[in-house]
């Protein structure tokens, strides 16, 4: 039995759009098939964790965005369940980052005939002293987790996912934020190696390139067991911030002063104030950051 988990919210109605989609394919109607809409947040973690005892589950089949992602990921955790991803959401990063192309029904139809699944190494983190989760795409410390926070709480996102250009609302944001951000003095350890960074703008940590719908953040990164890729920017002026997210498209700015791409397995980020973080997208705020790549692989169904 195939499982489809819908976020009918993603990408502002997006999400449900895509399933109706599925659901007039020939592929869907000849599948064994169960599926659930998610209500509200945190549903789609307590849905798949449902699935994890359940003998009959081929697949977990998700549809929407990076945050319903995420939070599937989570409510499986490391249990082997095959999992197709059919974009739904606004970014999408995650079909980004493992190559998932096409219209929704040419992803399904790819998935059902998939023979091999692809390993995915997952991240873990743990905020303040919270419980440790899993992570899909990335972290983000500083000025990238304050602009996603002020474009998730912005009034002109809906408008932007109306015009199926979500990261118009990244850059109106980034722009507002950078007229007030304050860098910060951040304690970093990169593997066991502690180091100060002063005027610190940003730190991401990622399991693939992709960021906020599209930014090649990390260019280097690559899906792979050990490390992540880490972008660590400082001691920067405001108008070489703004030049790197105008060449990050392109990956490009690896070249700026003040920019480093490193590579790490395990982080410790401190703050001797609240900072920003964003984990998948959603943002909040902590003091201190642990991450870890995990050991363990998650099964994707590639998609072609
Ligand atoms: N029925 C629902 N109504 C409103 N929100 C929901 C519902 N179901 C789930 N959610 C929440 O919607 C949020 C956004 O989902 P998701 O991230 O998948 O879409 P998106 O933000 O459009 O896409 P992306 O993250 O790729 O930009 C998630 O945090 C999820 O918890």
């Amino acid at each position: 039995m195939w499982v489809f988990i819908v976020n009918p919210a993603a990408g502002n109605g997006r999400g449900a759009a895509t399933f109706e989609r599925l659901q007039k394919t020939l592929a869907y109607q000849q599948m064994q098939v169960q599926y659930y809409y998610t209500d509200y947040e945190g549903h789609a973690e307590e849905i798949a964790h449902s699935l994890i005892t359940n003998p009959d589950v081929t697949a977990v089949i998700v549809v929407g965005g990076d945050g319903t992602i995420h939070e599937v990921m989570n409510g499986l955790g490391h249990h082997k369940l095959p999992i197709g991803f059919i974009p739904g959401g606004s970014g999408n990063d995650f079909a980004r980052g493992v190559g998932i192309k096409g219209c929704p029904e040419e992803i399904l139809e790819s998935l059902t005939h998939s023979e091999e699944l692809s390993p995915y190494w997952l991240g873990t983190y743990r905020i303040d002293d919270k419980k440790e989760r899993y992570f899909v795409n990335s972290m983000g410390i500083g000025f990238d987790a304050a602009t996603a926070h002020k474009a998730n709480h912005s009034s002109y996102k809906k408008l932007f996912n109306k015009l199926r250009f979500g990261t118009g609302s990244y850059v109106l944001a980034l722009l507002q934020v950078l007229t007030t951000f304050k860098p910060a003095t951040l304690e970093i350890t990169l593997d066991g190696e502690k180091r100060m960074v002063e005027n610190c703008w940003l730190i991401s940590v990622g399991n693939h390139p992709y960021y906020g719908g599209g930014m090649k953040i990390m260019p280097n990164a690559a899906i792979q067991p050990d490390k992540f890729s880490v972008l660590l920017v400082h001691s920067l002026p405001k108008w070489k911030v703004l030049a790197l997210f105008l060449t990050v498209f392109a990956g490009k700015h690896e070249k700026i002063r003040g920019v480093e791409l490193l590579e790490a397995s395990y982080l410790t980020v401190t703050s001797n104030i609240p900072i920003h973080i964003q984990i998948d997208g959603q943002t909040t705020t902590c003091m201190k950051s642990e991450i870890k790549k995990g050991d363990d692989s998650v099964s994707v169904i590639p998609s072609k």
